[in-house]
């Protein structure tokens, strides 16, 4: 299992639990400030990619990954629902998508 599985197998076990001892549990029971936490932490990874510090730019992607996943699951999307759209679009590059969206 990779450390994204375990991430979002923790994220579901969290729904339901005391937020007043768990993070998740608490953005769980709020999705719309799960989304602005998102929002925050999506924002602070574009400051150090244009900062093009890899060490900072890999703990704030870390937060914005959590974050992400915790934002998806307060809605009932899953790691398994992304993966399943990410699989759908394997047999496509991303510009020729772009361009059939155009005609
Ligand atoms: N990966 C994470 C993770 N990344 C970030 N965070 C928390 O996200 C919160 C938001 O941090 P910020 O500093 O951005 O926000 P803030 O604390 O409101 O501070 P300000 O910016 O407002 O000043 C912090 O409390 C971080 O600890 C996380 N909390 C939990 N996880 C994972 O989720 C698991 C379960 O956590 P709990 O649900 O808290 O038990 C953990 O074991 C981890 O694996």
């Amino acid at each position: 299992m990779s450390a994204l599985d375990r991430l979002a197998a923790t994220i579901a076990a969290r729904r339901g639990a005391d937020p007043a001892t768990s993070w998740t549990a608490r953005l769980l029971a709020d999705p719309d400030k799960a989304a602005e936490k998102f929002g925050e932490e999506a924002v602070e990874a574009v400051i150090e990619a244009v900062r093009a510090d890899p060490a900072k730019l890999t703990s704030e992607a870390a937060d914005a990954l959590y974050h992400l996943l915790v934002m998806c699951a307060a809605r009932g999307v899953t790691l398994a629902d992304i993966e399943a759209e990410l699989t759908r679009r394997e047999s496509r590059s991303g510009l020729e998508e772009k361009a059939a969206r155009r005609r």
